[in-house]
Parts: structure tokens; sequence; C-alpha cells
């Protein structure tokens, strides 16, 4: 259910808004059983199982810390209970959310990940009000947005630098502790029952870490579930935590509560010694399944997962689809003309540029020679327009240089290309073909060159155009223009259309490959405890 679809009549969205959100105290149960995940290596199919019979449950108003030494599957499990798990992988088990099976893309669930992607030149305040034009209703107005960003600055401890911009290559901006603390701020926008983080105080000085976890205790506390994976939290970051999940190896060898962990997990001691790791953690998952604690959780987890399917009203409403649009594009814009490398450097280049081609051939006159260096000139004007529109790809600058060195060299007369796919369809769809001809038309109808030979009559531009560049006059340079103008709209809408279904296509794909990847895995897993119990039954010598 939509939170738009509230009850309340008259009531603005604002307050559905905050009606919907934890203050009422609806908060969800998130439930997982038995859940297993086996990723199948895309190289030679081998299969791997990255966690293993996990069972578990987070309560709202609390926070839970996922720990374990590093490859024991926090970030998989994360992924598994938030539905982003990859492409190679199969899980089995259950998860519930207030009883119900979670959707994958269930709506009420956010997940901050390590990394924070904004845009250097936009401010804080900037960022939460665009995330927020694209992800709550439509129908909110400006003055409620603009009262749910300035409660998420409060909430986050941002006020100090709500106004400063995030920073880039040559901008000094916000903290990583601040970038971290927005990053969650983006995600609590929507006000999500559940909130994954993955490893949120990575990377941090103790202070910003123990800020971010504070920030976190916070949203829990207003009747959130908040679930993250922390690598070696430090002592008086660690007391900040309710529940904790402990994992090795993909099993579990604690769950419960945090501060009573200490006291339940055994201390190393002389016997252990002689052990290996590996048998070491073997005796913990055991001692942990034989364990009380593993007894209650697991009575814990069925009466959670058989309570009543409570519905779930759902916070989030996305924007129109025109609304996305238009934010992103005013987003777009907004960073280009900030951004002193995206904009301002790349037009100052356009202007030398043309200053420079306009001094070295100006005056070029009407020589036979003249033909072939305003052919140079048109082709390197061209060229120095596409290395400098797609010069903002990192991988490109390397190629760039190699192509301002070969300049003159690259184009080929179209009469001259390979029939087939160049000459059809390539040089149809291309812009370079247009523009050049477009070009070459512009600088030389109506012109006459000198002969090659004295006392021969004078060369006519059309004449150049048609023998020597191999150009058509069929259509003239307006026409050119046009198809400029055609491929610019139709590539943008292409991409457009591109981006829309791409969701929808790649779940087929992970359809297909999930019928093809299901049985042979399920029959393996089968296979794997056949074995196994064989093997305990078998009597000892
Ligand atoms: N999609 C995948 N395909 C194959 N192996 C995977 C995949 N995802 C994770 N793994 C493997 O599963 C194991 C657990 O990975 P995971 O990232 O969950 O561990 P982690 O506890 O989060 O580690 P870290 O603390 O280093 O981030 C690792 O050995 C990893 O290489």
């Amino acid at each position: 259910m939509e939170f738009l679809q509230s009850k309340e009549s008259g009531t603005s969205d604002r307050s559905k808004y905050k009606s919907n959100g934890a203050e009422n105290n609806n908060g969800a149960y998130l439930v997982w059983e038995d859940l297993t995940v086996v990723a199948q290596s895309l190289k030679n199919g081998t299969t791997k199982k990255l966690v293993s019979g996990l069972s578990g449950y987070a309560e709202p108003d609390r926070i839970m810390a996922i720990m374990g030494p590093s490859g024991s599957g926090k970030s998989t499990l994360l992924d598994a209970l938030a539905g982003r798990l990859s492409r190679n992988t199969l899980m089995t088990g259950n998860i519930l959310l207030n009883g119900k099976k979670a959707p994958i893309d269930s709506r009420d669930v956010s997940y901050v990940t390590q990394d924070d992607y904004f845009l250097g030149t936009l401010s804080v305040r900037e960022i939460l009000t665009y995330s927020s034009h694209l992800r709550l209703p439509s129908k909110m107005t400006n003055n409620e947005i603009d009262e749910i960003v300035q409660e998420t600055i409060v909430k986050m401890g941002l006020q100090d630098c709500a106004e400063n911009k995030i920073g880039n290559w040559h901008l000094r901006g916000i903290s990583t502790g601040e970038k971290r603390r927005l990053s969650i701020g983006v995600e609590i926008l929507t006000q999500p029952k559940v909130l994954f983080l993955d490893e949120p105080t990575s990377g941090l000085d103790s202070a910003s870490a123990f800020f971010v976890l504070l920030v976190l205790n916070s949203i829990a506390h207003d009747g959130r579930i908040v679930v993250c994976s922390v690598h070696q939290p430090s002592g008086h970051l660690f007391d900040l935590f309710d529940d904790l999940l402990l994992l090795s190896n993909g099993e579990t060898i604690y769950f419960g509560d945090a501060k009573l962990a200490v006291k339940v997990i055994p201390t190393s001691s002389n016997s252990q010694i002689k052990l290996t790791t590996d048998e070491i953690k073997a005796k913990l998952v055991e001692k942990y399944k034989d364990s009380d604690i593993s007894k209650n959780m697991r009575k814990r987890v069925q009466e959670l997962a058989l309570s009543e399917q409570v519905e779930i009203v759902s916070n989030k409403s996305n924007a129109g689809w025109w609304k996305q649009l238009w934010t992103l594009s005013g987003r777009s814009f907004l960073n280009m003309s900030r951004d002193m490398g995206y904009y301002w450097l790349r037009t100052l280049f356009y202007i030398l540029v043309s200053v420079s081609a306009g001094n070295l051939y100006f005056n070029i006159g009407l020589s036979y020679q003249s033909i072939v260096q305003r052919a140079k000139c048109d082709a390197f004007v061209y060229g120095f327009m596409i290395c400098l529109s797609i010069g903002g790809l990192p991988f490109f600058l390397e190629e760039f240089k190699m192509l301002m060195m070969m300049a003159s060299e690259i184009f080929k007369l179209l009469p001259d290309l390979p029939k087939f796919f160049w000459r059809y369809p390539m040089s149809y769809i291309s812009f370079a073909s247009w523009a050049i001809q477009g070009q070459y038309k512009n600088d030389m109808i109506g012109l006459d060159f000198d002969p090659q030979n004295p006392g021969d009559t004078e060369v006519k531009g059309e004449e150049v155009l048609q023998k020597i560049f191999g150009v058509e006059l069929d259509h003239s340079k307006w026409c050119d223009l046009l198809a400029l103008l055609v491929l610019l709209v139709s590539y943008r809408l292409i991409l457009l259309a591109a981006l829309k279904y791409k969701e929808k296509s790649l779940s087929l794909l992970r359809r297909l490959y999930a019928s093809h990847f299901r049985q042979p895995v399920k029959q393996l897993m089968l296979m794997k405890e056949k074995f196994i119990s064989s093997k305990t039954n078998q009597p000892t010598p």
C-alpha cells in the first residue's frame, strides 16, 4: 500500500508523511530463516556456499551489528536481506517483513553502501532537496519538501555544513564523516522501516565513527530496524549496538544481545592452542548450535514468522516520471554550470581552438593547394570538437593524445568506405559523416579555385567536393545540419529508452539464468547434505 493511500482525508502530504513515519510506532519485524546463499563461478561453473543456514530476526528500536572476520559473509547476508544479491548467486530460505515475504525491491528497505556518490558541486542541502524531489511523491509542495530536508539536516547533525559543497578534484568540500551522514540522510528521507548499512564506519576516524553510530542509534530509536555490518569496532562504538550477529565462514557463532556476547562467547584457552583456526571456528559453530541462545532464537524466529501478517504502510512513493526527468535535468545543468572542468574550461578551449584555427588558416586564398589545406582545417576543427566533447571520460584521455596525433589521417572518403557496415548503415548513423560533409559544403560551395596547371580553367568548389572529396550535392548543407539535430535527439531518446527498459530486460535475463542455474545447484546442495548426514551416521571406529 502506498503511503499516499492514507484513509485520512483532507490531510496534507506532509502530515501523511509524518503519520506514516515510525512515530506511530508501527515498526516492522524482520525475520530470516535458514538462509543459504550459493554462488556459481561464471568461469568454470564451480559453486561456493557464501552463507549457510542463517536464522535470526531484527526488531524495531534496536541497532544490530553484523560482525565477523573478512570474508565471513557479512556483506552477503546484508545483500540477501536487502534483496540485492549479485546475479551469479542463488538464495534459499525465507525473509519475512512483519510475517510477509518481503519483495525483492521492497520499498520499505533502504541500503547505504560503503561508497558515497555525490555530485561535488552541489551543497548538502541541494543534494537532500534533489533526492527528496526524486523520491517523494509528486504531490508534495516545495515547502513540505524543504521542511523534510531541514529536519533531516538537523537529525543528521549537518547544520554546520548544510550550505557547504560536497567537493571534488578542485574544490575542498565536506569531511568523510559528514559525507557518510549525508548518505544516511538521503536514505532516511523516505522514512524506510528497515535501514541496512554496509560498513558505515569504515574509513572514519573514531570521533566521526562515533557520531555516525549516534545518528544511527537515534534513527533506530524512531522505531526503525537498523542493521549494519561493522569491522572491528572500538569498545565505545560496540557499546552503541543493541544486538550482535557474529559470523564465521558464513555460519552464526553468536546471535543475541550485544552486551551479553562478551560473557557467552568462549575466550581462548590453553586447549585451543593446539587446534587449527578452522577447527576452532567449527567448534564455535557447533557450540552455538547446541546453546540455549540458539534454541531461544529459533523459537522467537518461529513466533515472529507465524505472527499475524500486518499490512505494512509504505512511506515511499516515487515522484512521477516527468518530475524525475525534470529534476535530474535541472540537477545536471546546475552541476555542469558549476563544474569548472566540465563546462567553463571546455568553453575556453573551444574559443582558443577557434581563434588558433582561424589564425592558422586566415586568408588561405583560392590556390589549388588551398583545397587540401581547407579540408585539413575542417577535419581538425571537427576532430578537436569531438575530442573535447568526450574528453570527460577518464579512459579517453590516453586515446585523446593518439587521436590528436593522427587527426588528419582518420578520415576516409565516403565512396572509399567498405559498402557493408561502414557505408551502410554506419555512415548514415554517424555524427561525423554528416558534420564533415556539411562543413565541406559550407566552406567550398560557390568558390572558384586556381587550376592545377596554369592556363587550365578554374576549378569550381562543387567539382572539388564531388570529385576530390566524394561528397554528393543532392542535398544542401542545411539538410546535413538537420540530420545532425535528428541524430542528437534520437540518440538521447534511445539512451532514455534503454535506461527505462534496462531493469525489465535484466530481470528477464536473470530469470533465464536462474532457470538454467537453479537445478544443478539444488542437486549439488542435496548431494552435499546427503554426504554429510551419511558421514555423521557412520559408527566411529
Ligand atoms: N557474487 C559472488 N560470487 C562468488 N563469491 C562471492 C560473491 N560474493 C561474495 N563472494 C565470496 O564470499 C565470501 C564472503 O564475502 P562477503 O563480501 O560477504 O564477506 P565480508 O564478511 O563482507 O568480507 P569483508 O569484511 O572483507 O567485506 C568471500 O570469500 C567472497 O569472496
